[in-house]
């Protein structure tokens, strides 16, 4: 199953040798997608993904640590169902695959786990149909936009950038896969207080792994022991994943697994940068209730 979801991934990487810029990327419904992962008839079919009351779906800006969090989810649905399939083989965003996965994760046994980069109106109907439950994760814009533009120049799939500061005003205008940051946390920010909602922040997982997945663990309602969720924890760790990285996503894992910190952006930020930053944040989430939890103050000044 895992060979089959590296042979996926090997392949993606392989067909972007040679694309353009404008190649490598698809346009849909407002958001941008890497065109050697997905195509727009696999971004229509998800309209038809049929979510289960009983899925356990992440919903997370790029590089907000999805990769950890669906690991951690997966820990915790083997231990729950001793049978429990995995859907190894599959890319665990719903958004990338060809269009014939929708059918496939049909018969894929509860609790299935997948994650979702789409702004909340187009989700399928079907997650609030079933009332599917949302963890909902995202990380500090620095580290978030730092952590993007080294993925960026490290994946063929993904546009290259000259420099930093040749990236930071694309982040900003939202020209990056897979949409503008700001825009997104509006869009889920209205969202926050719903009761099939729940939000954790990477900083918060980072700082007490522990505390943070025994939330997760409640708020889908897994019956799980302070024991199952420590080892779920170690196995999770940065450094194990990535230790293991290249038998779980084979080349890409040295993609993914970079450094798993908080406040690596004070390495790339110069003052205007962080003026601005500041400024963008203080006008789109001050005064919200996503924005207080993501501490900005905290995660994101000197
Ligand atoms: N276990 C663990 N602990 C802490 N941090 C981790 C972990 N696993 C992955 N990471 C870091 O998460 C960043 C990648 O985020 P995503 O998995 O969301 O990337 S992606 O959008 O799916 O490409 C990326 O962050 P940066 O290191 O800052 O680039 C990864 O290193």
């Amino acid at each position: 199953m895992t060979e089959q979801f590296i042979t996926k991934l090997d392949a993606a990487l392989d067909a972007a040798k040679g694309l353009s810029d404008e190649e490598l990327l698809i346009a849909c419904d407002g958001m941008l997608y890497p065109s050697t992962f997905t195509s727009l008839e696999t971004l229509q079919a998800l309209d038809s993904f049929e979510a289960r009351s009983d899925d356990l779906m992440v919903v997370g800006y790029a590089k907000s640590g999805t990769n950890w969090v669906v690991n951690i989810l997966k820990g915790l649905a083997r231990i729950v169902s001793p049978l429990h399939t995995d859907e190894a083989a599959e890319f665990p965003y719903l958004e990338f695959g060809d269009p014939d996965k929708y059918e496939r994760m049909k018969k894929y046994q509860s609790p299935r786990v997948y994650v979702t980069y789409r702004y909340y109106n187009l989700l399928p109907k079907s997650v609030s149909q079933n009332k599917t439950k949302m963890l909902v994760l995202f990380r500090n814009p620095k580290d978030t936009a730092v952590s993007l533009f080294h993925f960026s120049n490290n994946v063929p799939s993904l546009p290259n950038y000259s420099s930093w500061d040749e990236f930071f005003p694309d982040f900003m205008s939202g020209k990056v896969c897979c949409c503008p940051y700001f825009d997104y946390l509006i869009d889920w920010n209205k969202h926050m207080e719903e009761e099939n909602v729940m939000l954790i922040t990477y900083e918060e997982l980072k700082e007490n792994t522990v505390a943070g997945v025994k939330k997760i663990a409640e708020f889908f309602g897994l019956p799980v022991t302070e024991e199952n969720i420590q080892s779920v924890v170690s196995q999770n760790t940065f450094q194990s994943m990535k230790k293991e990285s290249s038998t779980t996503h084979g080349a890409f894992g040295n993609m993914l697994f970079r450094k798993g910190i908080i406040g690596d952006w004070m390495n790339y930020f110069n003052e205007a940068q962080n003026k601005e930053m500041d400024a963008k944040f203080e006008e789109c989430l001050a005064g919200t209730k996503l924005g207080a939890k993501l501490k900005y103050d905290v995660y994101c000044k000197n």
